[in-house]
């Protein structure tokens, strides 16, 4: 059942894009994460230097090539003309970028569609678009989106899992092994991280660590 798969993907989402490397490689900080056990990765190529046109286009097609080979979901943050241009599984969209409902319209019925959101508001809107998942957050202060909106915290989490049960939820923003725990038990589907694997001095370790203390906690 696709609610099924999709809720697993969640369990431990890298998001990053090349400004988030710092001066590492960033294709090598994707590999290391996957061989960690990430279970999902989001390309979100944002921020000073971001790569644009036919690089970021071969950036997109190394990262997917590598995630094909770790049987891990590949999702483009934003950007449907690239997601749709390299056949990537599905796209992650906020609430100022293009309508949902309009992404849910090109991408079709089997690409997975996700939402930011903040409250549950947002959360029924995005529901009602067919949004086959929500990121939830910031749950804690992070300088990694600049234009975060206010730190929601784990009591939403519960709030939004308790009204919205079915719908898969990934929580986002200044999460760390430390705080993972809590996150999983107050019902989030998984934790979405970038400088917790980023910007780790072993990502691949880092990403290892998180996997082990959400496989802990989920059966
Ligand atoms: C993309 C995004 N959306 C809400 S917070 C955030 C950045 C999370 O980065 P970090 O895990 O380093 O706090
Ligand atoms: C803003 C975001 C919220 N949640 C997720 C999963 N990705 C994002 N880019
Ligand atoms: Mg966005």
């Amino acid at each position: 059942m696709r609610n099924m798969e999709i809720k697993k993907a969640l369990r431990l989402y890298f998001v990053m894009g090349t400004p988030n490397s710092g001066s590492q490689d960033p294709l090598a900080i994707v590999e290391a994460a996957l061989r960690g056990g990430i279970t999902c990765f989001q390309l979100r190529e944002k921020g000073s230097n971001a790569l644009e046109g036919d690089a970021l286009l071969g950036f997109a097609k190394k990262c997917q090539a590598l995630c094909r080979l770790y049987r891990v979901p590949f999702i483009i943050n934003d950007d449907v003309d690239l997601a749709l241009a390299i056949n990537a599984d599905g796209v992650h969209v906020g609430q100022d970028d293009e309508q949902a409902d309009s992404v849910r319209q090109r991408i079709g019925p089997d690409k997975w569609l996700g939402v930011s959101t903040h409250n549950a508001q947002e959360v029924q809107l995005a529901q009602s678009i067919g949004a086959d998942y929500v990121g939830l957050g910031p749950i804690y202060p992070t300088s990694t989106k600049l234009d975060a909106s206010a730190v929601v915290g784990t009591t939403l989490v519960k709030e939004i899992h308790t009204a919205f049960p079915d719908m898969p939820i990934v929580a986002i923003g200044g999460i760390t092994l430390a705080t993972t725990g809590s996150i999983i038990q107050a019902g989030a589907d998984g934790v979405a991280v970038v400088s917790a694997i980023a910007s780790a001095k072993d990502p691949q370790y880092a990403a290892n660590d998180l996997s082990k203390t959400i496989h802990s906690l989920l059966e």
